[in-house]
This record gives structure tokens, C-alpha cells and sequence, in this order.
């Protein structure tokens, strides 16, 4: 059975998302880090000397209380006149803001690089990842949420890596330096400006626990819209069809108000968390300035003897200031990063799946000699369904097999365990005696070309996306599988040829075109091992016996395997097999099953347009089949949310 993947997203708790992303992607980037730093100290000790000398300065030349010295300058460098003084504060002043101002530019310098080279590192790696995952993720999992993980997830990081680590540096540089000189110059002041913190403290303890389940909710809603919005837009020509515009309106709206809902959820804590920070915060810093004042005023309190300078007084208030400051900063940070760690727990969460389908520790290569297929009792369902029930069969090398069988059978199920798209989950496939499980996937499939009913064109030119993993190919080469895929001569007619863009926003391919683009591409990969599902489909009957003339040119020395429900396409099939309801009903070839006279004569008794002749009970069958793959698909889409 398939794992079920698409709960694997599901946003459980992870011990710390956004120090795991740090530990990961930080330590290559930490020189930027390093720089950020060393320059956001370099910028705090530069902010504190405005304070001390203006301090100094009202002292010093305008009431004349203390004499004009800073420490660590020697007093001969020191001007003695107040006039003097004052042109030296006013040049130290200058100088400390224009030397905080270089300092503050290779600070962001250094954050900025280090945020947007961890984002950037975080995304390639998510994407590496994800596109890893089995294909069974794929298929549970909806692809806008993909996107939201890679897109809307990745960015929310951003505001976080990019501020939140400079600034906790910066608060605690802040918080330490500032701290420390207010208790050198005032102790018993510098407790009460302290008083605020364990307040603070707990304020933030409650934001952090009440705002957490809303910022995930939000994550969860937009990943939501993303869905819809990705699943309408790929889907807007049914929903045209079927005049479902008003239909998709509402549920837009819904899954819109269900984000605006989880967003308002969340600011009404967020707009509480600031104000609340600001009036702890400036109740402490009012009780500061009061003491202090009462101080200057007054004389020393409770037994102190110690006096207080006006201009003492006033440096210690604009550093009190500085201290209290941060600390609603903090705040922010403490926001920011609570958002981060939602959605850093999704992206974590991605980066940390593993495929269940990879290689085993001691996979070899493999070399294909003969090309020989062998299914052995295989079982395999998507879910708790079984979809392919014991089949066992062998081709043998350069054989071509046909598969066929009503619709919903297993036919393309049957075909995709072979290059472990999907994992059997009973029996075994091997080819030329090795299990497919016991070597390399790269090998395998690169020995399997796969053309499937619905190719996928990807945004490029058509050269491109017939080389599209065969990226070595020459023009030639390139030019000779276009040929043999009947593709070359409608290229050609392209506006421009095989330099056309096609794909999304490129020139628009029929069905039956892009059919034969796909068979193209196989064709130069030059795989040991063909398998065709459905894979002219599209193209017209004329064409397509042009294309069956150079495919079994093509098919000669390798095995192939043909799905198909036009049943001439396969007729001339070493071998057909039968497939009803996943299980094998009928093989032999195009002969012997008509003389056997079973479901795969009454096939071709329909498609001669003989139906008069079609025995009642296959009637019946069929229509219960229909029923029974209705009724299957009512319950897939009821079971998946889109
Ligand atoms: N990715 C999937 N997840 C779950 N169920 C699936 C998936 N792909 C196919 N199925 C189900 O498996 C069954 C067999 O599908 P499959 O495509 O193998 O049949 P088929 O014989 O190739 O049909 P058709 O001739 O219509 O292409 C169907 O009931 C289908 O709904």
C-alpha cells in the first residue's frame, strides 16, 4: 500500500524550528554573522557617548560642578576653556555619529547577507527535497500547499532571519552595556530602573503561549487558499465549462474569510502585546525619572549620602531610556519570531520527510543484457484498496506486450511499479533476474522510458523539452528522435521550428503534438526498456500507423510494453495481457484470444462495431464496472479535501 503522505505536513510540534534552520544553513554563513556583529557592538559603544558627554558637558561648562575628563582620554588633549569644551563636545558628538553611521552600515550589511544567504541556501534545499519525495506525497498532498511551504513559508522566514538574530544581538549588547554602566553610576537608581523587568518577563511568557496557536492557524489558512487558488487556476477550463464561476467565488470567499479570520485572530493579541510592553515600560521609566528627580532635588534617600549632579542625572535618564527601549524591542523580535516558528515548523517539517522509495544501502547499478521482465505474484493498492491483485507474468527480452482491459483496470498502475514510481506491496518485479528494489533507481530508470497518456511540456523550447533528460543529445540526434516520433514535420512548421517556446505561456500544443514530443524525448533517451500508456492516444489513426511503423523499428531489440485501449495499436503484440479489476484474465496473442473467445473478442467485437453480437453478460459487466470505478472516484474525492 502507498503511504498516505498527505498528513505528513501537518504542523506538529518540533523542538525548535527556527534555531534547527540556524544550526543548519548559519554555520557556512556565520562570517556574515560575525561582521553583523562585530559592528552592531562597535555601534553600541559609539551610541553611548552622545549621553555621557552632553552629562558631561551641562555639568562641566554650564553649572561647573565636575571637571571636563572622559575616561581613557588624557586631560592634555582636553581644551581648558568652556568655550573650547564646548566646539570639542560638539566635534565628539559629530564624531561618534558619523563613525555610528559607517558602523551601522556594515552591521546590515552583514545581517542582510547572512539572512538572504540562509533564505536562499533553506529554498534550493526545500525544493531539492521535496521533489525527492515519492510520487505517492504528490498525490495526497496538494500542490498549493507545496508552494505555500516553498514560497509563502521560506519568505516568513525572512522577516526573522533577517532582523531577529541582529537584533537579539543587538538588545543583549544593548541590554549588558548599558545595564552595566547604569550600576557603575548609580546603583541604587540602577534597581529601580530595573524594576520593570520582571513584569516584562511574564507579559511576554503569556503573549508567546496565546499568540503561537494563532500564528500556525494562519500558516494553515493560507497554505488553504493556496490550494484553491492552484487548483482553479489549472482547472479553469472546467470550471468555464461547467459555469462554476459563482461556485468557486464562494469557496474562494470562504477559504479567504476563514485567513482573515485567523489573521484578526491573531493582531488582537499582537496590537495588545506593543501597548502592553509600552506601559510597563515607561510606568518604570516614569518611577526612575521621579526617584532621580526627588534625588537631585532633595538630597540622597534613605541613609544614602551619595549626591546626585544635575548633569549626572541627566545622562543616567537618556541611558535609562536606552535601556527600557530595547526591551520593547524585544518584543517585536519575540513576534517576529513566534510567526518564524510557525512557519519555520512547516519548512522544518519538509526538510526533515524522507522518500520511502530510495536505494538500499547496498543497491547496484544496474546493466540491462537481455531486458527481460518478470512480474511475480505482484499486489500493490494506493490506499486500503486493492488495485493489483496477484499478477504474474514474464516478457522476455525484446518481446513487445500489450496490455489492455476496461477502463480503471490497473493497466498504468500495473505499468508505474516498474520503474518504482509506486513500491509493490506483495511479490516481486524483476528485471533480468535482479529485484527492481535491489538497485540503483537512477539506473533503472534510466533504462525505463516511460511515455504516459498526459506527457508533461515544460516551459522551454521544443528542442528543450525533447532533450529533456538527455541534456547531452546533439541537434542531430535530437533531430533524428523528433523524426522517428513524426514530430519533426509539424515542428517545423512551428513559427520557430525547434527554437518554438512551448509550455506554459509558450505556443499552445495539440494533444496528439505533445504526444509525440513525449515519444520523441524517449526515443533519444534510447531506454533498454519502452513503455507506451496510451501513448498515441491523441494523434490520429493515419499518424498514428506512421508513428507504429518506426516504433517497431524503435521496438525491435527492447522490450516494450503498450497500453492501450484502441486495440489495433497492440494487435501485433508478441503477447497480450488482460487485465480486469487488477487481476490478469486472459494472455496470449491477438489470435489465440479471440479464439479463446473472452472478454479481450468481445473488446474487439465492440471496436469492429459489431455490438449486436456482444454476449448480454459482457453488457452487464461493463455496466457494472462503470459503477463500481464511479462509485471508487466519489469516494477518492470525497476522502481528499480538493
Ligand atoms: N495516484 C492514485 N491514487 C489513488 N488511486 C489511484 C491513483 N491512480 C489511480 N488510482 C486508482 O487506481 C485504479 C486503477 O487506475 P489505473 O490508472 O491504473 O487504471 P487503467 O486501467 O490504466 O485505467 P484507464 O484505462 O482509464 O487509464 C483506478 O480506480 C484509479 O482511480
Amino acid at each position: 500500500m502507498a503511504s498516505d503522505a498527505g498528513e505528513d505536513l501537518a504542523p506538529a510540534a518540533t523542538r525548535n524550528p527556527v534555531w534547527e534552520l540556524y544550526g543548519r544553513y548559519g554555520r557556512g554563513n556565520l562570517r556574515f554573522a560575525l561582521l553583523g556583529a562585530g559592528n552592531t557592538i562597535i555601534g553600541r559603544a559609539l551610541g553611548l557617548i552622545p549621553a555621557f558627554v552632553i552629562g558631561l558637558a551641562v555639568d562641566a561648562i554650564f553649572l561647573d560642578q565636575r571637571p571636563y575628563r572622559l575616561p581613557g582620554v588624557p586631560s592634555a588633549w582636553i581644551p581648558a576653556s568652556p568655550a573650547e569644551q564646548l566646539w570639542f563636545s560638539i566635534g565628539l558628538l559629530l564624531a561618534a555619529t558619523l563613525l555610528g553611521a559607517v558602523a551601522s552600515w556594515f552591521e546590515d550589511w552583514g545581517w542582510s547577507v547572512f539572512a538572504q544567504r540562509i533564505q536562499h541556501e533553506l529554498r534550493v534545499d526545500a525544493y531539492a527535497r521535496m521533489q525527492r519525495l515519492d510520487l505517492a506525497y504528490f498525490t495526497g498532498q496538494r500542490t498549493g500547499e507545496l508552494m505555500s511551504i516553498l514560497n509563502n513559508d521560506v519568505n516568513a522566514l525572512e522577516t526573522f532571519l533577517e532582523d531577529g538574530l541582529s537584533s537579539i544581538f543587538w538588545i543583549t549588547a544593548t541590554f549588558t552595556g548599558i545595564g552595566a554602566i547604569l550600576v557603575s553610576l548609580n546603583l541604587p537608581l540602577a534597581l529601580v530602573t530595573l524594576l520593570p523587568i520582571p513584569f516584562l518577563a511574564v507579559f511576554t511568557l503569556v503573549f508567546t503561549r496565546v499568540i503561537e496557536p494563532r500564528y500556525l492557524q494562519i500558516r494553515g489558512e493560507i497554505s488553504d487558499l493556496n490550494a484553491r487558488f492552484e487548483n482553479n487556476i489549472s482547472g479553469i477550463e472546467a470550471i468555464k465549462t461547467e459555469r462554476a464561476e459563482a461556485y468557486e467565488e464562494a469557496r474562494v470567499e470562504a477559504a479567504s474569510r476563514d485567513y482573515l479570520g485567523a489573521n484578526l485572530a491573531a493582531v488582537r493579541v499582537q496590537i495588545t502585546y506593543f501597548p502592553g510592553l509600552t506601559i510597563i515600560a515607561g510606568v518604570g521609566f516614569a518611577i526612575t525619572f521621579l526617584a532621580g528627580g526627588l534625588w537631585v532635588l532633595t538630597g540622597p534617600p534613605f541613609g544614602l549620602t551619595a549626591a546626585l549632579t544635575p548633569g549626572a542625572f541627566v545622562t543616567f535618564v537618556i541611558y535609562a531610556q536606552q535601556y527600557l527601549w530595547p526591551i520593547v524591542q524585544f518584543g517585536s523580535v519575540v513576534d517576529d519570531y513566534e510567526r518564524a516558528k510557525a512557519a519555520g515548523t512547516r519548512v522544518a517539517r519538509l526538510l526533515r520527510l524522507d522518500p520511502a522509495i530510495r536505494d538500499a544501502a547496498d543497491a547496484d547499478p544496474l546493466s540491462v543484457v537481455d531486458g527481460r521482465v518478470e512480474y511475480d505474484a505482484v499486489s500493490f493498492g494506493y490506499g486500503d484498496d486493492e488495485i493489483i491483485s496477484d499478477v504474474s507474468f514474464t516478457a522476455a527480452g525484446g518481446e513487445t506486450v500489450g496490455i489492455v482491459g476496461p477502463t480503471g483496470a490497473g493497466k498504468s498502475t500495473l505499468l508505474k511499479l516498474l520503474p518504482r514510481l509506486y513500491d509493490v506491496d506483495a511479490g516481486s518485479i524483476r528485471i533480468d533476474g535482479r529485484d527492481v528494489r535491489t538497485v540503483r533507481l537512477d539506473g533503472l530508470r534510466r533504462a525505463i522510458g516511460y511515455v504516459s497518456q498526459e506527457p508533461t511540456l515544460f516551459y522551454g523550447s521544443v528542442a528543450e523539452n525533447i532533450r529533456y533528460g538527455s541534456f547531452d543529445a546533439s541537434d542531430d540526434e535530437m533531430r533524428e528522435a523528433a523524426r522517428r516520433a513524426r514530430a519533426h514535420e509539424f515542428i517545423e512548421a512551428l513559427p520557430d521550428g525547434y527554437d518554438t517556446l512551448v509550455g506554459e505561456r509558450g505556443v499552445k500544443l495539440s494533444g496528439g503534438q505533445r504526444q509525440r514530443l513525449a515519444l520523441a524525448r524517449t526515443i533519444l533517451k534510447d531506454p533498454e526498456i519502452l513503455v507506451l500508456d496510451e501513448a498515441t492516444s491523441h494523434v490520429d489513426t493515419e499518424t498514428e500507423a506512421l508513428i507504429q511503423q518506426s516504433l517497431a523499428e524503435f521496438a525491435r531489440d527492447r522490450t516494450t510494453f503498450v497500453i492501450a485501449h484502441r486495440l489495433s495499436t497492440v494487435r501485433r503484440a508478441d503477447r497480450i495481457l488482460v487485465l480486469d479489476d487488477g487481476r490478469l484474465v486472459e494472455r496470449g496473442t491477438h489470435e489465440e484470444l479471440l479464439a479463446a473467445d473472452g472478454l479481450y473478442a468481445n473488446f474487439w467485437r465492440v471496436q469492429a462495431g459489431d455490438i449486436e453480437s456482444l454476449p448480454q453478460e459482457f453488457l452487464d459487466r461493463a455496466r457494472r464496472r462503470q459503477d463500481a470505478v464511479r462509485q471508487r472516484d466519489e469516494d477518492d474525492s470525497d476522502r481528499r479535501p480538493y
